[in-house]
């Protein structure tokens, strides 16, 4: 069974949320990636969501475009994220949780869609979560990511129709994930007012666990989501502590971003 689905399987037995912090491969370096991957997997994450930098990102606000900028300053390839993966899942002692690449459509396009899919799976990747798909596209990368046990996670937002997102329900795996707000990436004072009847609508339309990422950087929003969700995304709010690392003495950089990752998840399944 692909560990996303016996992650929620058993999140759903113990009345937990998955925590799913949002890094970005290369930043500063891969091999601090690496490193990140572990410390977050010992600091209460249960699903890592790794961002593939792309020169012209797709939804991304000022904090993660500065990140992908500071990735790609060094030249970063895609086979050497993916080769880091491969590192980290096969040489931990640890099990460690499903890991899932933020990779743009142009990305998966420019390469032989079939092999690029393979790759990912055999690097140790559970899934993907594509935020451009072309509609057209989308049930013929779905069937073939299927074959493999690799899950395609797709996104809805807030102006998305209620029959497209059955239809984005159908074909997504491993869970839906909810954009909460309209507008592109980065902490946010408050989410908005109408997101908990945005998320049982949701429920209404499919049977998918709901992950809701955007906008989510404080304690007391994940406290105000956590009884509507299956999990919760944080990115920016992280990845803004990511340009602190020094690569030179990466440790203390890389605890700041692990406390935040702990507080957060704690906020999210601790007592009410
Ligand atoms: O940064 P935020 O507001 O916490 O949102 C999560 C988000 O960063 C992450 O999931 C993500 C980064 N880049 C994206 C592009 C599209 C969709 C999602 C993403």
């Amino acid at each position: 069974m692909n560990p996303i689905d016996s992650l929620f399987q058993e999140l759903k037995k113990s009345q937990r949320k998955a925590f799913i912090p949002f890094i970005t491969a290369g930043d500063p370096n891969l091999e601090i990636t690496g490193k990140l991957i572990l410390s977050l997997a010992g600091s209460g994450a249960d699903i890592i969501e790794i961002g593939f930098p792309f020169s012209d990102p797709v939804a991304d606000g000022p904090v993660i475009q500065a990140s992908y900028t500071r990735a790609l300053s060094h030249g970063l390839k895609i086979d050497e994220i993916l080769k880091t993966v491969h590192e980290v899942t096969s040489n931990s002692a640890h099990k460690l949780p499903p890991i899932v690449g933020m990779v743009s459509y142009s990305i998966i396009h420019r390469k032989n869609t079939e092999k690029f899919l393979l790759h990912c799976k055999a690097s140790g990747l559970s899934g993907l979560i594509v935020p451009d798909m072309p509609v057209e596209e989308t049930e013929s990368i779905a069937a073939l990511a299927r074959q493999i046990d690799l899950k395609l996670i797709l996104l809805v937002t807030p102006t998305t129709s209620d029959e497209r997102i059955q239809k984005i329900g159908q074909i997504s795996s491993g869970f839906l994930y909810c954009v909460s707000l309209v507008g592109i990436t980065g902490e946010r004072a408050e989410l908005p007012e109408t997101i908990k009847e945005y998320l049982s609508k949701l429920r209404r339309l499919t049977t998918l666990p709901l992950c809701v990422g955007f906008g989510v950087s404080r304690k007391e929003q994940v406290q105000m989501l956590r009884d509507e969700v299956d999990g919760v995304i944080v990115g920016s709010a992280i990845v803004r502590l990511m340009e602190k690392i020094d690569p030179h003495n990466s440790g203390p950089g890389i605890k700041a971003v692990s406390e935040v990752v702990m507080e957060l998840s704690q906020a999210l399944n601790g007592p009410h």
